[in-house]
């Protein structure tokens, strides 16, 4: 079982967080400061620690030096995403902004244990590398000739500084492959920054990628770095880049042409060397007919392009994955040597996976939670029934091959969770930000934006 540290000094966030990783079967130890916590544990007996940024004696930072060897995430509040970038630098593994929603937290923690070098169990037999040399199977999993075909334009295109434009649909693993791209490269050693460009306020997001000069806007107090200079010598990974603002694409298009930044309220320009990689479920091209994405633009990402394949494009792939979520989850929850029932197989291949590796992911880990022996079978994988089920949002994806309708038929009276959150939407986007909205919601922007495209509800432009 994974051994966490929390630190933490507000009580209830610090009790939400081992509750929430207890119940997940993660053992937890907690701390309220960087001392107490360096006086009361063997620091290298955890295999993660996770602590907030601001703490009352040293920041939480100081945890990366003093565990050198155990993997920091570092929570903060979205108002200091930059000290997040530069926690990063200081050599962080991630970090996840305050408030999160459970499934974002769990999400970050099973990552990150997965990538320990202990863990091999993403890698398939054959699937292996030569010990030593990174490859992009290492990272992902993928044996079927379409995912193979990714692999070679990845080990091709890694070494290169070539802006890569990822296109797939949602849960395809765009966002794995983008690190694929920065781990397989020369800049592996410096930060790759991820921004997705739809969590971030419209208003907001030319200030954080580029930066600001101090009194460029009201609420400007200072000079701030953007998250563009904060990528140099790395990579800038851009998700949804199809949801940038107009302003924002005039701007990026000026670092793509020139290698030069410009912070919002400077007319000087400085050097940046940040190799860009794009993503987007959405088809650009088509974007750039109505006049959504600037041409030029969308010609300067697209010098290389990768196309992941959706999941029921993959054949048995889909099989293989399952087993190695299996594997993995089984193991983080106790129940080791898990088995898939052949009806369960049968279920898993009838299946067409409209959220893809994401909605298989999350099935299994239903499913192992669900199993109360050694095989899991069809029943707990309830993929028939699973517009039944409190899915989380993350789970679907937008752009589904068969849209399923909003209310699921003959489920009575009763509001489905879908349908709550269109009324409470509709009735409170004029009078909320996508902040408050998300917030009351229980869910993080990114949820609430995934949400709001699958339900044929996107934000108001200005809004
Ligand atoms: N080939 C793969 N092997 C193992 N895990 C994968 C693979 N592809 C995706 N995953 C897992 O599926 C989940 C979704 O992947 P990821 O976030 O990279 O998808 P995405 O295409 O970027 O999604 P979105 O468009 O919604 O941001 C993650 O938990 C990721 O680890």
């Amino acid at each position: 079982m994974s051994r966490i540290l929390i630190v933490e000094d507000e009580d209830v966030i610090r009790s939400a967080l081992r509750k929430l990783l207890q119940h997940n079967q993660y053992e937890v130890e907690e701390a309220d400061s960087v001392s107490n916590a360096c006086a009361r544990y063997e620091l290298t007996q955890f295999d993660l620690i996770i602590t907030d940024l601001r703490l009352p004696d040293e920041p939480g930072t100081a945890m990366i030096r003093k565990a050198p060897t155990v993997p920091v995430l570092v929570m903060t509040s979205y108002a200091s995403l930059r000290s997040a970038v530069d926690s990063m630098k200081m050599g962080a593994v991630d970090y996840i902004a305050k408030p999160f929603d459970h499934d974002e937290m769990l999400a970050a923690v099973a990552d990150i244990l997965a990538r320990q070098p202990t863990d091999q169990s993403m890698q398939g037999e054959g699937n292996a590398p030569a010990a030593g040399a990174p490859d992009p199977s290492q990272i992902m999993f993928g044996e079927c000739a379409a995912m193979q075909k990714v692999f070679t334009l990845i080990r091709k295109v890694a070494p290169t500084d070539s802006t890569v434009l990822i296109q797939g649909e949602s849960g395809t693993g765009k966002e794995l492959a983008a690190q694929a791209l920065h781990q397989l490269s020369p800049r592996a050693a410096q930060p790759i920054i991820s921004v997705n460009c739809a969590a971030i306020p419209e208003t907001l997001i030319e200030s954080e990628l580029f930066g600001h000069e101090k009194g460029a806007f009201t609420g400007a107090v200072s000079v701030r770095n953007g998250l563009i200079e904060a990528a140099d010598g790395g990579t800038l990974f851009l998700d949804e880049i199809g949801e940038l603002p107009a302003e924002a694409q005039a701007r990026l298009l000026r670092v793509l042409q020139e290698g030069e930044i410009r912070r919002v309220g400077s007319t000087q320009s400085r050097k940046v060397d940040v190799r860009m990689v794009a993503a987007t479920h959405r088809n650009l091209k088509a974007m750039t007919r109505t006049g959504e994405f600037r041409e030029d633009l969308f010609y300067r990402l697209n010098v290389m392009q990768i196309r992941l394949p959706s999941l029921n494009e993959r054949g048995s792939d889909v099989l293989g994955l399952a087993r190695r979520f299996l594997k993995r989850l089984g193991d983080r929850m106790n129940k080791p040597d898990l088995s898939l029932s052949p009806d369960a197989m049968q279920a898993i291949e009838r299946h067409t996976w409209p959220g893809n590796v994401r909605e298989l992911e999350n099935a299994i880990e239903r499913a192992v939670i669900l199993s109360d022996d050694a095989v899991v079978t069809a029943e707990d994988l309830n993929l028939e029934n699973e517009d039944d089920v409190d899915v989380p949002e993350s789970l679907l994806a937008e752009n589904r091959a068969q849209p399923r309708p909003a209310v699921a038929p003959e489920r009575g009276q009763d509001l489905s969770l879908e349908d709550y959150f269109q009324h409470f939407v509709l009735e409170n986007e004029e009078k909320m930000s996508e902040t408050e909205l998300a917030q009351r919601l229980g869910i993080s922007r990114k949820s609430l934006w995934e949400r709001r495209q699958r339900l044929g509800i996107p934000r108001k432009k200005g809004s």
